[in-house]
C-alpha cells in the first residue's frame, strides 16, 4: 500500500449505498426548477449556490428535529408524477456518477400525496425514475418504502412494500423524529412484514439511545439498523483500549446486524460530536458489521465517496478498509443472496483489486 486513497480514486471504486433518502438528495437546481413548475413558493432563495449552502447550514442545527424541518422544501416540490420521476432518475444518475454500483434509496410515499397522487402512483413514479436513471449506467437501484414514525400509516406502507416487492421495492423502514416515537408503535407493521418474509430496517439509536435499538431488534425484528450509533453506550473501553460489550452490543455484533452509519449526518444532528470521536472508529475496530452511507446528500453536501474520503483522512483507512465497508454493505443488502454474491465477486472485488494494483 503506497498512499492513502484520494477522493478521485475513491470515486472510481465500485461502492454500495444502503441508507440514502430520495427527498434528502435532490439537486438544488432541480428544487428550484420544480418549485417554479409546480408553484411552490416557500423556498428561502432562488439562487442555486445559495440554496445549496442554505440546506447545508440549516441542517447543521445539532438537533434531529430541526434537521428534519429542511425537508419541507424538497417534499414540497415532489408532489407530481413528473417531479418524482425526475428526482428519482437524477438520483440514480448522481449515484452512478459517484461510482455507486448498488443502492437502496428510501422515501416516504405518504409525504408525496398532497398533489392528488395515490400511494401506488407515487411508488410507480419513483420506480420509473430509478429505471430511467439507471439504464446503461452500471448501477442497480432498489427502493425502500419508509413510514413516518409520528404518523399511523405504517401498516398501509408495509402492505405497499409487499405489493411492489417483485418490481423494485426491496424493503421497508421507519423514519422521522425518534424521541417519543419508539419502534414498537409500529409493531403490527413489523409483524406483518415478518409473516410475509419481507425485509426491513429501522432508524434507531440516532436521536434516542439503547432502548430504541433494543426495541428495533428484539421487539420488531429489524434486519438492519439505520445509524445505530448509540450502540456505543453499551460498550466500555478501558484505558488500554480493550472493550467490554454489554449484552445488547454483543448481540448486535454476534448476529452481524448491519449498522447503516452516516457520519456527516450524525455531526449535523448532534448524534456525534466530531468525526474523530464518531463511534464508527471503535465499531469498525471491533468488527461490527459497519456500512458507510450518505443519509441526505443535499443536507450534508456529501456523496459516498466524500464520506469515505473523510474517514480516510480522520482514521487513516486504506483500500482494504474501504473494501471491507463495501462488502459489508453488499452482504447486508435486501436483494437475494445469489445476486449479492454476483456483485461482490463480479464487480466489487475486481474493482478494488484494480485500484489497489494501481496504487
Ligand atoms: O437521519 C434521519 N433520521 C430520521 N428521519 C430522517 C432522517 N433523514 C431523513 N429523514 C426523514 C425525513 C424524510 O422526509 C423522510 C423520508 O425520506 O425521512
Ligand atoms: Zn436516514
Amino acid at each position: 500500500m503506497t498512499h492513502q486513497p484520494t477522493l478521485d480514486e475513491i470515486r472510481k471504486a465500485p461502492k454500495v449505498l444502503l441508507h440514502d433518502h430520495l427527498d434528502g438528495g435532490v439537486r438544488p437546481e432541480t428544487v428550484i426548477d420544480l418549485a417554479r413548475e409546480t408553484g411552490y413558493d416557500g423556498l428561502p432563495t432562488g439562487d442555486v449556490e445559495e440554496l445549496r449552502a442554505w440546506f447545508r447550514e440549516a441542517s447543521d442545527s445539532g438537533s434531529l428535529e430541526r434537521y428534519l424541518e429542511t425537508f419541507a422544501h424538497t417534499v414540497g416540490v415532489m408532489q407530481t408524477r413528473a417531479a418524482l420521476v425526475r428526482v428519482a432518475a437524477e438520483c440514480a444518475e448522481d449515484l452512478a456518477d459517484d461510482g455507486v454500483v448498488y443502492a437502496e434509496v428510501r422515501y416516504a410515499p405518504e409525504l408525496h400525496t398532497s398533489g392528488g397522487l395515490s400511494l401506488d402512483q407515487v411508488v410507480e413514479a419513483v420506480l420509473e425514475g430509478f429505471r430511467q436513471g439507471s439504464e446503461g449506467r452500471g448501477i442497480r437501484v432498489g427502493a425502500l418504502l419508509t413510514a413516518m414514525r409520528h404518523q399511523a400509516r405504517s401498516m398501509e406502507i408495509a402492505e405497499l412494500a409487499v405489493r411492489y416487492r417483485d418490481v423494485g421495492v426491496v424493503g421497508f423502514d421507519i423514519a422521522g423524529a425518534e424521541a417519543g416515537y419508539p419502534p414498537t408503535r409500529h409493531l403490527d407493521a413489523f409483524e406483518y412484514l415478518q409473516r410475509e418474509n419481507a425485509h426491513f430496517t429501522i432508524h434507531a439509536g440516532e436521536g434516542f439511545g439503547l432502548p430504541s435499538i433494543w426495541q428495533a431488534i428484539q421487539w420488531c425484528g429489524a434486519d438492519r439498523l439505520g445509524h445505530g450509533v448509540r450502540i456505543i453506550d453499551d460498550i466500555q473501553v478501558a484505558e488500554d483500549g480493550t472493550a467490554k460489550l454489554g449484552r445488547l452490543a454483543a448481540y448486535v455484533r454476534d448476529k452481524r446486524i448491519p449498522l447503516e452509519m452516516c457520519p456527516t449526518s450524525n455531526l449535523q444532528t448532534g448524534a456525534a460530536t466530531s468525526l474523530a470521536e464518531h463511534p464508527i472508529g471503535l465499531l469498525r475496530r471491533l468488527y461490527f458489521r459497519v456500512t458507510v452511507n450518505t443519509d441526505n446528500r443535499l443536507m450534508s453536501d456529501t456523496s459516498v465517496s466524500r464520506e469515505f474520503a473523510r474517514l480516510v483522512e480522520t482514521f487513516g483507512y486504506g483500500w482494504d478498509d474501504l473494501q471491507w465497508f463495501t462488502v459489508n454493505a453488499m452482504k447486508s443488502a435486501f436483494i437475494p443472496f445469489d445476486e449479492r454474491l454476483a456483485l461482490i465477486n463480479g464487480v466489487i472485488k475486481p474493482g478494488f483489486a484494480q485500484l489497489k494494483w494501481q496504487a
